[in-house]
């Protein structure tokens, strides 16, 4: 199936990283809840990390907020970190404990270097740059999630993992990813000009894209080695 509509920036991002992009669209990992050959302790051991995943993810979206320069950005930005904090990790939580993973066991969950390096090059492509730089490094998660979630809502037969499949194909999360992407193009328009693929700037905020492409692959790769 072709790629969802998620805006201009996502567009030219995905088809100048293509190998990459494939390698985390596509990751064996993703493919294993598709045809729900994924084993248990490997979907276990990438949830768990994920909680950790998720306090940085919404560190991230709050530098954000601080590199917001409309109240529009300022607006999308405070929502996505109120959405992770009061929703997403608390909805995280009641998903492990279904499956008889513990609070205490995410709390005391040791992170990953996968997990770290993923988060913590995010943070620095915000803290060393601007709203482009960081928006960049924060869409091939967002947005990824997003295209997977499609694909496997039409593609997936009987799998266990039809409910995580499920959370990402619906309706909700395919309007936070056009909102998401149309906040990517509008950042990008003010900041890099129009057309921004022109921009003397385009290819360094692509290759943020890239880098974390790569680290989403990583983070996939992670949890089907138990690592
Ligand atoms: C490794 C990893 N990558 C992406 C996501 C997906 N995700 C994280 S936060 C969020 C909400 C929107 O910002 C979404 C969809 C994940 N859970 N774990």
């Amino acid at each position: 199936m072709s790629a969802p509509d998620y805006g201009r920036a996502f567009a030219a991002w995905r088809r100048a990283c293509g190998a990459d992009w494939d390698a985390y669209a596509r990751h064996p990992f993703v493919e294993g809840m598709r045809d729900g050959t994924l084993p248990r302790e490997a979907f276990h051991h990438y949830l768990v990390q994920d909680y950790v995943f998720l306090v940085h993810f919404a560190r991230a979206w709050a530098l954000a907020v601080v590199k917001s320069e409309t109240m529009e950005e300022m607006r999308t930005a405070a929502a996505t970190v109120d959405a992770l904090v009061n929703m997403e990790m608390s909805l995280h939580v009641q998903t492990c404990a279904g499956l008889g993973i513990s609070e205490d066991r995410l709390f005391a969950a040791p992170e990953s270097p996968a997990n770290l390096a993923y988060t913590r090059y995010v943070m620095d492509a915000g803290i060393a740059g601007d709203l482009c730089d960081l928006l960049a490094a924060l869409a091939p998660c967002v947005l990824g999630y997003g295209e997977i979630g499609a694909r496997l809502g039409a593609e997936a037969g009987d799998t266990p993992y039809a409910d995580w499949i499920a959370a990402y194909a619906g309706d909700d999360y395919q309007a936070v990813c056009r909102d998401v992407g149309a906040m990517i193009d509008a950042a990008l328009a003010r900041r890099l000009g129009t057309p921004f693929t022109a921009a003397p700037r385009w290819d360094r905020v692509t290759e943020r894209f890239r880098m974390a492409t790569r680290l989403e692959a990583g983070f996939w790769q992670m949890g089907l080695d138990l690592a």
